[in-house]
């Protein structure tokens, strides 16, 4: 199966949601109370998937709010630096702050982060915010399910899903799913279920898929899930099993296995907005499922050998690169 997707589009690719800040522990090995450095990366999920993606070569823009001081200037800066259209970032006008996460590296395998999100700019995006001229322009708007966890954030995601299923714009649902800022657990899974339903490709964790369900972590069968998502839009179904790979799923009965890439590991966050990032560029690239899969596997891979998220983000050659020399081995 191939994704196809409007060609009259001035965006490949346009993200909802929150760009932050990353504060990297830079002394690794250890826990976080005895790390005494970091260092300061643009972050925040569909941020990191905006930078990835324009690093590869996409046309990307971006929708969301950022607080009136430095860290918002720095961010906004950052992203312009990357290439990505920030006309739609809007700046906050009633003093709400840049949200903040802290990781913790103790080893390879057991890494964290300490997210800082009470009242954060990015959750105050509001639906007049949203721009339907904008929006209408990409051939993808990739919705972080975090922007959903708080009003009146949520009703600005909830519009511009209207919008894009209105004007042929495929959107595409991450669920991104971050304790800190959800209410309960039975709110979690009412909006997820809601935006998935009416997405045309998901893509999460199976805990993710766990959450949708309001089911336990570990309870769910991926078969429950695609049954139940292939009722409605979605027509692509993307699940993640941490280091054991991925499994993609289309509608029309196919199911495809990404394997990960051995690689020396220096913290696991990063792994799924690298791996978003390069599987969406070789979907809007016309590349089969296969190809997509070991293009997001690969960027994983490769961020997850490095110390951010967002910086870190690899170029097409890298990735391409990294794939020949595993499939050749
Ligand atoms: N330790 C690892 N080494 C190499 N690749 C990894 C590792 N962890 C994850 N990946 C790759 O990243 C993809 C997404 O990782 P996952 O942990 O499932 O997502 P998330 O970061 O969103 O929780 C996996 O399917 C795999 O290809
Ligand atoms: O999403 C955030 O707000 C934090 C990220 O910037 C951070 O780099 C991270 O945790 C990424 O993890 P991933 O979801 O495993 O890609």
């Amino acid at each position: 199966m191939q994704f196809e997707f409007s060609s009259d589009k001035t965006y490949d690719i346009i993200a909802i949601g929150r760009a932050c800040v990353d504060l990297n522990a830079v002394e690794y090995n250890r826990p976080m109370e005895e790390t005494m450095t970091f260092s300061k990366y643009v972050g925040g999920s569909p941020a990191n998937i905006a930078i990835g993606s324009s690093k590869l070569g996409l046309k990307a823009g971006f929708i969301g709010k950022l607080s009136d001081d430095q860290h918002g200037n720095f961010i906004r800066q950052y992203m312009a630096d990357a290439g990505i259209d920030t006309s739609n970032m809007v700046t906050d006008k009633e003093g709400h702050k840049t949200g903040l996460t802290f990781t913790e590296i103790k080893s390879p395998e057991e890494c964290s982060i300490l997210m800082y999100r009470e009242k954060v700019a990015d959750l105050y995006l509001s639906p007049d915010e949203v721009d339907e001229d904008y929006v209408k322009q990409a051939k993808i708007l990739l919705v972080s399910g975090t922007a959903l966890a708080q009003s009146p954030s949520r009703e600005a995601v909830i519009k511009a899903v209207e919008l894009a299923r209105k004007h042929d714009v495929k959107v595409i649902f991450e669920l991104d799913y971050r304790p800190y800022t959800w209410g309960s657990k039975e709110e979690t899974a009412v909006y997820y279920g809601l935006i998935a339903e009416q997405s045309d490709v998901v893509i999460g964790t199976r805990d993710e898929y766990d959450m949708m369900e309001n089911l336990e972590a570990g309870e769910g069968e991926n078969e429950d899930t695609i049954n139940h998502l292939f009722k409605h839009q979605p027509n692509l179904i993307v699940i993640k099993h941490g280091v054991s790979g991925s499994y993609a799923f289309t509608k029309d009965g196919e199911a495809y296995r990404g394997h990960a890439y051995k690689t020396k590991v220096l913290k696991t966050f990063g792994a799924g907005d690298s791996y978003a990032s390069a599987f969406l560029y070789a979907l809007i690239n016309g590349k089969d499922i296969d190809t997509a899969l070991k293009f997001g596997s690969a960027s994983a891979a490769i961020v997850v050998s490095k110390h951010s998220s967002s910086e870190a983000m690899p170029t097409v050659e890298e990735i391409e690169q990294l794939i020949s020399e595993k499939e050749n081995q």
